[in-house]
């Protein structure tokens, strides 16, 4: 089990990380998610030591990161734009990761090499932006590291590769063997393949949920009121959407009134849409005005 402990991470006495918990058990993804700036990267990176926190720890199997440097081998992070190592061949760089992970399997990183159809180049450089953000992962994934976080990691690659990717991703954790953090805002791919998220506010973590139970706290409706929206209701619902008089509303399900108001009013038009992770990211941090 990998532990977030009470991170805190000040930078130039600004508070981008603020008292950070959270445990990852092996075989999940957990999509992070946020506005931008809110301090997604900053954590990944906190995550894997490469940034130390003000205050608080990272725990892999109850051993600190930052205290036994080589429980780092657990754990790998894919950068968005990976810039490293980019004046060397492939096979120079299998050869430095096999210095570097002692777990490094260079079967399975030939075997996703093919998989992937990324062929081998005698300089990274040569690699188009989506191979080498392919080519990251399977690095990454080749590391045989339990935890693997990954920072916009369908970022530049076509809609083919980022399927292939995606599919790949759910088989790694199937297993039961490995857990992926993913920092992304492509909540639709997200959705899709994450069981757990993170929502993040102003460095702090607002909500982390499974993904049907968060679901299951909100209801998505379509309302058409005869006249305009009555006051009442106002008070009660999240407007995501308004074409005419069609409202798209979110209830909070924790609001037992909320529905009885709506149906008061006896709407022309009252049902129930599905709701997606995209509807709760705005009823959630929708509010704020600013980019925190
Ligand atoms: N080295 C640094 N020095 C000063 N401020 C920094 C540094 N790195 C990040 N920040 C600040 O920390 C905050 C969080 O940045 P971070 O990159 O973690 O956000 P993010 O959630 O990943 O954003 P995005 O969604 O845009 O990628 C921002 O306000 C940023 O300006």
């Amino acid at each position: 089990m990998m532990k977030v402990e009470r991170i805190t991470k000040v930078v130039q006495k600004e508070t981008i990380l603020n008292d950070i918990n959270f445990n990852v058990e092996l075989g999940h993804i957990i999509g992070v998610v946020g506005r931008n700036g809110v301090g997604k990267t900053t954590l990944l990176r906190t995550m894997v030591g490469i940034l130390l926190p003000t205050n608080g720890d990272v725990m892999i199997d109850e051993a600190s990161i930052f205290k036994q440097p080589a429980k780092k081998q657990d754990v790998m992070f894919v950068p968005d734009s990976p810039e490293a190592l980019k004046q060397y061949s492939t096979n120079e760089i299998v050869r430095i990761y096999e210095a570097t992970y002692h777990r490094f399997d260079r079967n399975y990183f030939y075997e996703l090499m093919e998989r992937f159809s990324l062929p081998t180049v005698k300089k990274i450089t040569h690699y188009s932006k989506g191979m080498k953000a392919l080519f990251s992962l399977i690095l990454a994934f080749s590391t045989r590291a339990k935890y693997i976080l990954l920072d916009e990691p369908t970022d530049g690659l076509d809609v083919i590769v980022k399927k292939q990717i995606l599919q790949f991703l759910i088989e790694e954790v199937a297993d039961g063997d490995v857990s992926i953090i993913i920092s992304s805002h492509r909540l639709d791919e997200l959705e899709f393949m994450c069981d757990e998220i993170i929502l993040m506010k102003d460095g702090s973590i607002e909500s982390h949920y499974e993904l049907a139970e968060m679901k299951t706290m909100y209801k998505k409706v379509q309302v058409v009121f005869e006249k305009e929206m009555p006051a009442d209701v106002t008070k009660h619902v999240n407007i995501l959407n308004q074409t005419g008089r069609v409202y798209t509303l979110i209830i909070d399900q924790s609001d037992e009134e909320a529905e009885q108001v709506i149906a008061n009013h006896q709407p022309v038009l009252f049902e129930e849409l599905p709701i997606s992770l995209e509807d709760l990211f705005v009823t959630k941090l929708g509010g704020d005005s600013d980019v925190s």
